[in-house]
Order: C-alpha cells, then sequence, then structure tokens
C-alpha cells in the first residue's frame, strides 16, 4: 500500500530529467542508436517485474519515453519515484 504523495513532496522527489504530467512522471530517455532504447527497455522491463509495478514505455526513433503513475492508488505514490530512480542507475 502506497499513499498518494502530495504536490509539494512529487516536486521535493522527482528525479532530475523527469517531469510531472498529471497523474504521471514522465522522461524521455535519448541514445544514439535505437536499439540502444530497445535494450534499455528491456532492462527496464525486467525491473518493474522485479519491482511488480510496471511503467507505459513508448520506444521510438534513438529515444524512449517512460510513464509512471500508482493505478491502484489513482496517482503518483513513492514506488514510481523509487522505480525512476532506478530505470535512471540502468543508464
Ligand atoms: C494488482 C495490481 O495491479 C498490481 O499490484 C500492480 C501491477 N503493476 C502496477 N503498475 C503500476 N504502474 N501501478 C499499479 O498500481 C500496479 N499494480
Amino acid at each position: 500500500m502506497a499513499d498518494l504523495l502530495s504536490d509539494e513532496e512529487i516536486e521535493a522527489q522527482l528525479p532530475d530529467e523527469w517531469e510531472r504530467d498529471g497523474d504521471e512522471i514522465v522522461r524521455t530517455y535519448e541514445f544514439d542508436a535505437y536499439l540502444d532504447g530497445v535494450g534499455f527497455a528491456a532492462g527496464a522491463g525486467g525491473v518493474a517485474q522485479d519491482a511488480f509495478h510496471h511503467p507505459e514505455m513508448t520506444i521510438g526513433w534513438r529515444e524512449v519515453e517512460v510513464r509512471l503513475t500508482t493505478h491502484d492508488e489513482g496517482g503518483i505514490t513513492d514506488k514510481d519515484v523509487e522505480l525512476a530512480e532506478r530505470f535512471d542507475d540502468l543508464r
């Protein structure tokens, strides 16, 4: 059970390069090659499954957009922030 973060908590805890978009936090990772993005998404998927907390990921040309929200709570919780930090560590 994760509690919804307040606007102030989100602002304070949002990792660098991440932005808030309504009830989601979002970051677009950029890569030198398309398959580097595909590989990142695969690794992020493994981390997500390990955390059992799953992002929406859109794989584009040399970029991957990652969106996180806690569906069970209807907004942003520390689960989203923690997973964002773990994704950043994959870089
Ligand atoms: C039952 C519930 O769907 C599961 O506990 C997990 C699965 N992955 C999830 N992922 C995300 N982003 N939010 C959730 O609330 C969530 N819930």
